[in-house]
């Protein structure tokens, strides 16, 4: 229960509450980030979203345990004056606030380097001038490609992990062409952590940088015409979730090649409590936050989520399970990708002692059983349901 023993942070000092300006909170990890610190720390949270769907339980009847440590401020960052107050009222400020679906980049490109660069801008300044430390959200993205993408495919070198791991502190970022807009917003965010890096060598913000490795699990995203729109193209989890709940099959994007590493959110949070709690051994510091034993290529996760979710839901697997789709057909003009995605560890582990513990099978077990109980019978109703037109 919280607030009925004294925290302690890794060193042994006692953790004092805090206030924690949650930019974002509405969305996927600001849901699961808010579900934590209610339920097991006695901090209080500034919810700040133009959304509060997924946040809703934590916030209404006034009769829940935390009441009065939550609350949601509907604003949008781009415009609304209101912001500055409410990081100078708090000890802490955690920005998750971001354009971050891949379909978006290419097709909305302006929007992207808006909402992942310029809407920061005022949060980095206010916490700059108030002296406020800042948790910013950035993305594995920023890695872009590996070098070893660029030796021939049958170079033995690819297999040096040297080519491939994605150090904090000495991998390149390497981006496509501009052509390629794809980029723009990992682009976008590789500004602000140079920019958030600078104001803390400058003029000594206090910040840490988060650099997500494909979190993944319950609340990601939408499902297209359920609760989301329906020509709407979320991130894979949700993707491939939206084809088994329909008994469509997945659609493997350019082959399904890309590998990527998938971490359980609830690992994840644990990471970022760590962040929140001790300062001292997290402040100047960008962490990578994944899991490198989960790794599997795109087409690797389909067959894995088609096994499991016949598991959850007990029905057969539809007879050809995959497709392939060209990366123009499903994203458009200007669609790249990452090849291939694995975290190293070394800084997060010297610094927070965290490692992530959930396998890619339990993980997709524990999601797919959510997707299942939230979405099967909606989709069931929206299927048997005459179209308007
Ligand atoms: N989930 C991942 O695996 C992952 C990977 C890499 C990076 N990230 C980063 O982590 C952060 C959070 O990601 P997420 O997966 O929770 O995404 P999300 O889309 O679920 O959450 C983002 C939230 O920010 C809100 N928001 C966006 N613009 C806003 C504005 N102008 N004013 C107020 N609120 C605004 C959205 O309404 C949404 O609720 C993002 O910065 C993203 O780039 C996430
Ligand atoms: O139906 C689909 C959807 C996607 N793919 C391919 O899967 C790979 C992963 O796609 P996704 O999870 O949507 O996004 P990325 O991993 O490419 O990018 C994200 O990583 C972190 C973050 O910054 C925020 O979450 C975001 O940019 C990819 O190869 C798709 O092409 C598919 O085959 N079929």
């Amino acid at each position: 229960m919280a607030g009925t023993t004294a925290r302690v942070d890794l060193d042994g000092n006692t953790i004092s509450p805090m206030t924690i300006c949650m930019i974002g909170a509405g969305g996927f990890i600001g849901s699961h980030l808010c579900e934590k610190l209610m339920s097991e720390t006695p901090h209080t949270v500034l919810a700040v979203d133009v959304y509060n769907d997924k946040i809703k339980h934590l916030l209404e009847p006034d009769s829940l345990p935390w009441s009065g440590r939550i609350q949601f401020h509907r604003l949008n960052i781009k415009n609304d004056s209101r912001l500055e107050g409410l990081i100078k009222c708090s000890d802490l400020t955690i920005n998750l606030a971001a354009i971050c679906t891949p379909a978006d980049y290419n097709t909305r490109p302006l929007d992207t380097i808006y909402s992942n660069f310029i809407d920061a801008l005022p949060v980095v300044k206010y916490c700059s001038e108030n002296s406020k430390r800042l948790i910013h959200f950035s993305t594995c993205e920023v890695y872009g490609k590996t070098i070893g993408s660029y030796l021939p495919k049958d170079s033995p070198l690819r297999q040096d992990p040297a080519y491939y791991i994605l150090k904090e502190d000495t991998s390149p970022c390497i981006f496509g062409s501009v052509e390629k807009q794809r980029w723009s917003y990992a682009c976008a965010k590789q500004l602000i952590e140079r920019l958030i890096y600078a104001e803390g060598a400058e003029n000594g913000l206090e910040f840490t940088i988060v650099r997500p490795f494909n979190w993944i699990g319950p609340r990601m995203d939408f499902i297209p015409g359920i609760d989301g729109p329906s020509e709407g193209v979320p991130r894979v989890l949700a993707c491939f979730s939206n084809n088994l709940l329909r008994r469509e099959p997945l659609k493997l994007v350019d082959g399904g090649e890309s590998q990527r590493t998938f971490i359980y959110i609830k690992d994840a949070i644990e990471a970022v409590f760590l962040m929140i709690e001790n300062p001292a051994r997290a402040s100047g510091h960008i962490f990578n936050v994944g899991n490198p034993n989960n790794e599997v290529t795109v087409r690797q996760l389909a067959e894995m989520m088609t096994q499991v979710y016949s598991k959850v839901s007990g029905e057969d697997a539809i007879e050809s399970p995959t497709i392939d789709v060209s990366s123009k057909e499903f994203y458009g003009e200007g669609y790249d990708d990452s090849d291939k995605r694995i975290p190293d560890m070394t800084i997060i582990n010297k610094q927070l002692g965290w490692n992530p513990k959930t396998s890619l099978w339990d993980l997709l077990e524990s999601t797919l059983t959510y997707q299942h109980r939230t979405y099967a019978e909606a989709i069931k109703q929206a299927i048997a349901k005459p179209s308007a037109n």
